[in-house]
């Protein structure tokens, strides 16, 4: 797919700084890491710019690695510089810091852990926004608030760049298969820009409008979950105590009416106590914690879902918050040990 939005012509594909390495940089590049990528890859993309990456976590590393997969020339940066090296095995080119990357790509995507995080790589001291400027667009993937999404397109719009908020809906394994949901919203030139790497990362997109939404729809996406996945524990362990079979109690639900994906791909590992991470705990409860927020600003009651925070915040407190989400049914065995007993 080839790119015919306005916005490209603007952009010099070749940094000033550092010529590109491959004069067709995109098919040459692709050529080049074939040899040493799966042979999974799926998807291939027509995209005349250079591509930046800032946190290669849980999402970020198999979102940048279906990227280079597409055969895109990826610039990518982590705070922590060890998690890079994979992806620079496979092709990608680093950057020592998110202005840099910035710098050097016409589109850079974040995938951050917090509001927090979000905040500093893009706004810091050597954040992205001060590699920004016009014709370029910033990418925050990460699942933060609106405040948040807002003050980051600020920094960015600032700069004359264009900005996005695309948080994703779909965990590590959707992230590793390209079937991750986008919840896009900001500057819709951005979006049309880059929805042919967001059909590379994902299996569909909404655009939602103005920054601020797409952060709603995921906080109340996230909410929902958050809250099944408490009541499924709860479940778990009554059918338990009165003596249920847990295995067939989750095969029950994967027959009826409130079968869910979710409940059959961990149920199984939670029946064992085994919590495999794909989607950490602690991220769960910043998800519920920013939902009541935005609860709290229109006024709406949300008792259930600030029950199931509770529950979190406990598993979180007793050290389960880099476990999966699925860990806060031990927060409801009662067997939970102070961390410094
Ligand atoms: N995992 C999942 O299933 C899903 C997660 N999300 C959301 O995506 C985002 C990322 O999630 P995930 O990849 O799982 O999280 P991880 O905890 O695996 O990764 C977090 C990333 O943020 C970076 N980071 C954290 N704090 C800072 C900081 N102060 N400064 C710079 N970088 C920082 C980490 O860097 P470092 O490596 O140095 O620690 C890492 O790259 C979160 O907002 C999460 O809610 C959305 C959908 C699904
Ligand atoms: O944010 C988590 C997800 O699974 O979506």
């Amino acid at each position: 797919m080839a790119i015919t939005s306005s916005f490209y012509p603007t952009i010099s594909t070749s940094s000033p700084r550092r010529p590109a390495p491959f004069p067709n940089s995109r098919c040459t590049f692709a050529t080049v890491v074939s040899s040493q990528l799966s042979k999974e890859a799926t998807k291939s993309v027509e995209f005349q710019g250079r591509v930046g990456f800032l946190g290669l976590g849980i999402m970020g590393t198999p979102m940048a690695l279906n990227l280079i997969k597409a055969g895109c020339d990826i610039t990518v940066w982590n705070r922590t510089k060890s998690k890079c090296d994979h992806l620079i095995n496979l092709g990608a080119k680093y950057e020592s810091s998110p202005a840099e990357v910035a710098s050097s790509c016409n589109v850079t995507f974040a995938m951050l852990a917090d509001p927090e995080s979000a905040i500093d790589v893009a706004c810091g001291t050597n954040g992205a926004a001060k590699g920004m400027g016009p014709g370029k667009g910033y990418v925050d993937v990460s699942t933060v608030d609106g405040a948040t999404a807002k003050l980051i397109n600020k920094h960015i719009k600032d700069s004359g760049a264009l900005f996005l908020e695309a948080p994703v809906s779909g965990s590590k394994k959707p992230a590793e298969d390209g079937q991750l949901i986008f919840l896009a919203a900001g500057d819709a030139s951005l979006y049309e820009t880059v929805a042919p790497l967001l059909d590379v990362m994902g299996k569909s997109r909404f655009y939602l409008g103005e920054v601020g939404n797409g952060a709603a729809m995921k906080l109340v996406v996230n909410m929902i979950m958050g809250s099944m996945m408490a009541s499924f524990s709860e479940g778990l362990l009554l059918g338990e105590q009165v003596g249920l079979d847990p295995n067939v109690l989750v095969e029950v639900i994967s027959q009826g009416a409130i079968s869910a994906p979710m409940y059959s791909v961990k149920g199984p590992s939670m029946v064992k106590a085994s919590y495999p991470t794909a989607f950490p705990l602690k991220h769960q409860q910043k998800d519920l914690r920013l939902a009541l927020g935005l609860a709290e600003s229109v006024s709406q009651p949300i008792p259930i879902a600030a029950a199931a925070n509770e529950l979190y915040k406990a598993a979180k407190f007793h050290g389960l918050g880099d476990q999966d989400f699925s860990a806060v049914i031990e927060a409801l065995r009662g067997k939970l040990q102070h961390p410094e007993h």
